[in-house]
């Protein structure tokens, strides 16, 4: 599957066997051993142990992604090095704010990164770190990011809209990947919901997720819809070229574009 593609993408630490386990039975797109702040301090040479058995055991047909520590930590430095040769399918940086930084990561881990934005300084450099070496994909990290801008915990995400914003425009202007941030109210279904649709609409291709119970719900979201697949198969099979009216509207050659676009995900999410 296509990063793109991916809808659900599930964090776990690493560090939990149980959780290993049970992500084997999810239909998550995307699992990501988290190395950072899931894991305890005295921990993590052990979770980084386990993720590279987990790695190798594999998690049948979803894409595999580790979290590691921020430079400067003591773990950093081996968790890249470890990461080279596994079956991982990227690595994920947290706490980015310069290109540079990305830069390292890929070239010691030798897999591609995906960059998290958590913080003003990383939304401001969000455009050159996309466009960086290296970089596949972003990730919104809204709690360190709410923290960074004193955004009370309590808030609606109306604060983090600019920046929301921002991070969708600097991946599509790379031409790279881009995913919302977590929802951390585990038994509100109907609020995770409205995040998931509001996330959709913004541009993000899929949401990450703390909880096997959020997965089913961010699958229905950034689906594809049904009806819209149908709609563009019907597009792509009237159009003859240039501006013409399709079903009462008008659609020109962008518009058979994003429908083969959405047919191709349609397609990559009904082989997972
Ligand atoms: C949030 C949790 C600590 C809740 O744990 P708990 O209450 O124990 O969960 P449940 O009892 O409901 O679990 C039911 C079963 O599901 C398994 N489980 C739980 N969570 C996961 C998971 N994430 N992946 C796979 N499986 C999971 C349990 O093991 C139970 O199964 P079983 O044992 O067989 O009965 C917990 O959900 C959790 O740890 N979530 C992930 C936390 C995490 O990874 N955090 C890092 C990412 S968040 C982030 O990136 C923030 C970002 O940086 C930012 O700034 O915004
Ligand atoms: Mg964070």
């Amino acid at each position: 599957m296509l990063l793109r593609h991916a809808r659900s993408l599930l964090f776990l630490p690493a560090s939990n066997a149980r959780a290993v386990a049970k992500v084997r039975t999810l239909p998550c797109d995307m699992v990501i051993l988290d190395l950072e702040d899931s894991v305890p301090d005295d921990a993590k040479e052990a979770a980084l142990d386990g993720a590279v058995a987990a790695l190798a055991e594999g998690f049948g047909g979803r894409l595999a992604a580790v979290r590691i520590n921020v430079e400067g930590t003591r773990w950093h430095g081996a968790e890249m090095v470890a990461l080279k040769g596994t079956a991982a399918d990227y690595v994920v940086l947290p706490k980015v704010e310069h290109p540079k930084q990305v830069r390292d990561v890929f070239s010691v881990a030798q897999k591609p990164v995906i960059a998290m934005v958590e913080s003003a300084k990383g939304v401001l450099n969000a455009p050159a770190i996309a466009a960086g070496e290296g970089c596949a994909g972003l990730f919104m990290g809204v709690n360190d990011l709410r923290k960074d801008l004193g955004i009370p915990p309590s808030a609606d995400r109306t604060g983090l809209s600019h920046a929301m914003q921002a991070v969708v425009l600097a991946a599509r202007a790379a031409g790279i990947a881009v995913f919302d941030g977590v929802f951390n109210r585990l038994d509100d279904e109907i609020g995770l919901e409205a995040e998931c649709a509001e996330g959709h609409r913004l541009g993000f291709d899929g949401k990450t997720l703390i909880h096997p119970g959020q997965v089913p719900v961010a699958n229905q979201v950034f689906g594809p819809d049904v009806q819209a697949v149908a709609d563009a198969r019907r597009l792509v099979e009237a159009a003859t070229g240039g501006a013409e009216r399709f079903e009462g509207r008008m659609i020109e050659t962008m518009h058979v574009e994003e429908a083969h676009a959405l047919i191709a995900r349609a397609e990559a999410v009904s082989s997972r």
